[in-house]
């Protein structure tokens, strides 16, 4: 699996990571949701260098221009919920994408830091000669995102498969080494030190999801 570090040029991708992980901005949601947005926004700009495109035609009022266009459909996939403005930024760049949603959370069943991922919903597009870029802020244990794929595969064979993650652990990119084919191929906006004790990243951002959305219960 080939992994890009967007992180490792100097461009506002910076300024945008600073902010999701600042206590000082944190209690923004607005703020917290539109910078991942943003994110995702150069994160699907970056992906759409490698992909392959088509010689075309357009008809201009006058006369015809040979232009490129994406060679196959694109499709969009994220894991909910923190997912969502990530789908979004990615939906800004590819906009005639299809969709597809899948939850996956932790289940600690005693309460402590032991956990296994659950999946209870899906719904996502044919995937069949697809593009598909499976889109998540956090890859922390890589986990969700191996049982989202797993998912995934159930609906179809796509010509390739992109994987997004805005801060990554390393275990977590171990993780998708061992159990995801060779041929995915990873970006990662930062790349962080190591997971704590309750698998979370450090430093990270602390929870993705509840800083976009509230705490649940
Ligand atoms: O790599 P992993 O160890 O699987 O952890 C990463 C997952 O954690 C976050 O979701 P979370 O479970 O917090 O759900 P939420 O989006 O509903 O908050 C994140 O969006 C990933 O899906
Ligand atoms: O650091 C982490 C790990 C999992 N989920 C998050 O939102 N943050
Ligand atoms: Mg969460």
């Amino acid at each position: 699996m080939h992994v890009h570090h967007l992180s490792d040029t100097d461009s506002a991708l910076h300024q945008y990571l600073a902010e999701i992980r600042d206590v000082a901005v944190h209690g923004d949601r607005l703020r917290f949701r539109r910078n991942i947005e943003r994110i995702g926004e150069v994160m699907a700009y970056e992906i759409s260098k490698a992909l392959p495109y088509a010689a075309a035609e357009v008809t201009t009022p006058l006369g015809v221009k040979a232009v490129r266009r994406l060679r196959d459909p694109i499709v969009v996939c994220s894991i909910l919920r923190a997912g969502l403005p990530l789908h979004t930024g990615f939906l800004n760049v590819f906009d005639a994408a299809d969709n597809g949603f899948i939850s996956a959370y932790r289940h600690h069943p005693d309460g402590g830091a032991d956990f296994e991922i659950r999946v209870e919903y899906q719904a996502v597009a044919d995937l069949d000669g697809k593009t598909v870029l499976l889109v998540d802020p956090m890859l922390a244990t890589g986990q969700s995102l191996v049982a989202a794929y797993r998912r995934l595969m159930e609906r179809g064979k796509p010509a390739a498969v992109h994987i997004a993650a805005v801060i990554a652990a390393p275990e977590g990119i171990a993780h998708l080494r061992e159990h995801l084919p060779a041929d995915c191929r990873l970006w990662v906006a930062a790349l962080d030190e190591r997971l704590d004790a309750r698998s979370y990243i450090v430093p990270g951002l602390g929870d993705a999801g509840d800083l976009a959305f509230g705490d649940k219960r």
